[in-house]
């Protein structure tokens, strides 16, 4: 989904906790267009529902109030049916991909807490049209924002107990805490629900990184309001930043900067005739690159490590197509700085013929440029000529 707006960094503050409506509300108090998500959402059939979408103070703050409407009760839709109505749509693919993406990490999660497996869930309140809005809705605002990387503060998700469609959850709900394995939570003394199960989602399904406000020069603050009463303001902050460089004597501000996820595995028991399809399969799925690197693992046995580069908003579904289509049991991620310079492609006229080149930059110096490996495969072909003195004679041509 995002690849993304490479200057721009969005961060969460989760002092407040989260939901599903408050991220609604902290989004769109960015400024992204109400119109805009309004009409995506109308894209879903899903029709018993009206979104308000209100200017209003909570704690002394001003933000978005998002409130999803809706007159149904006491839903049991499964993860198929929830499917259905998202394949249904008209929305983009890749709000698609990551709207299913969060309903089947849903569905692991009460899964993992009714002991069933995820196919076999049935969500109650997180399966309502108001909550298929709310996840559907944030996949769409992160979709418009594209931000090219998501960070969080720890997450406050509150205390004391919460009474809901199971009868009496302690808080954090039993979902909420089950999503938040692996991030950095606390308790902060008002007890309440601080953080709802979908809230958890959101995170899980967003964030690259979780810890305080990174470095960068904030541009917006918007503020999602939560609907409980508290003594603390109740309300999301999201901050967008913008990449603050200054890194010594290259000029960083003339160079690209983005984030890359970097997927690896180490295998030694797979069949090396299957790897040419597996690797086929990830670029189709989004890879940016993948390539082998022979090791030695252990027992001194002789294997392969698979690294797939890919923009971090696809790790979950690349890591997942390696598990699947390798014989790997596990996948190692990270997600990394990368520096790159700006390229453009443009055509130019040569002696044997047009042909596209990639101009490297940095600000407006040209570092190289370079002839695209297949123009420059036809243009030895219709010249009848090597591709070596194809490359020679075009090469000088660009020298000159
Ligand atoms: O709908 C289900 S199955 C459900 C499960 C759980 C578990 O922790 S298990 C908790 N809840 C509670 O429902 C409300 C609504 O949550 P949203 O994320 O839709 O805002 C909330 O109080 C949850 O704790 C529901
Ligand atoms: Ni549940």
């Amino acid at each position: 989904m995002k690849n993304g707006n490479s200057k721009t960094i969005l961060y969460l503050d989760c002092f407040s906790g989260i939901s599903g409506d408050m991220f609604l509300g902290a989004m769109l108090d960015l400024g992204l267009d109400k119109e805009e998500f309004l009409s995506e959402l109308t894209k879903l059939p899903l029709h018993d529902y009206e979104v308000e979408i209100k200017k209003a103070l909570k704690g002394g703050i001003t933000g978005t109030d998002v409130m999803v409407k809706t007159h149904e009760h006491h839903p049991h839709r499964g993860l198929k049916q929830i499917y259905e109505i998202i394949d249904n749509s008209k929305l983009k693919s890749d709000v698609k991909q990551k709207s299913k993406e969060a309903f089947y990490k849903l569905a692991e999660a009460e899964g993992k807490v009714h002991g069933k497996p995820p196919e076999e869930i049935h969500f109650h309140e997180v399966g309502a049209v108001d909550s298929i809005v709310d996840i559907v809705g944030s996949c769409i605002l992160m979709d418009m924002l594209n931000p090219a990387a998501v960070y969080a503060s720890p997450v406050n998700v509150g205390s004391g107990t919460v009474n809901c469609a199971h009868g009496i959850l302690p808080v954090p709900a039993p979902a909420t805490i089950e999503l938040l394995k692996g991030v950095p939570v606390y308790a902060a003394e008002e007890s309440g629900e601080f953080t709802t199960p979908t809230g958890a989602l959101l995170l899980t399904i967003f964030v690259d990184e979780f810890g305080s406000m990174p470095l960068g020069i904030p541009e917006k603050s918007g503020y999602g309001l939560g609907k409980a009463e508290r003594k603390s303001p109740n309300v999301l902050r999201a901050v967008l930043l913008k990449e603050y460089c200054n890194t010594g004597d290259i000029h960083t501000n003339d160079l690209e900067k983005d984030k890359i996820a970097i997927l690896e595995a180490n295998i030694d028991d797979m069949n090396p005739e299957l790897y040419e399809e597996a690797i086929e399969s990830l670029f189709q799925k989004g890879a940016l690159d993948v390539f082998l690197t022979p090791i030695i693992m252990k027992k001194t046995r002789p294997g392969i490590k698979i690294t797939c580069l890919c923009p971090p908003d696809k790790k979950q579904h690349l890591a997942e197509a390696m598990l699947r289509e390798t014989a790997t049991l596990g996948v190692r991620e990270l997600v990394s700085d990368r520096i790159k310079l700006f390229r453009e492609i443009e055509e130019i006229n040569t002696p044997l013929g047009n042909l596209r080149v990639k101009i490297a930059k940095i600000g407006d110096e040209i570092i190289r440029t370079t002839p695209e490996y297949e123009d420059m495969k036809c243009l030895a072909k219709n010249n009848k000529m090597p591709l070596l003195k194809a490359y020679e004679i075009v090469n000088q041509f660009l020298a000159r």
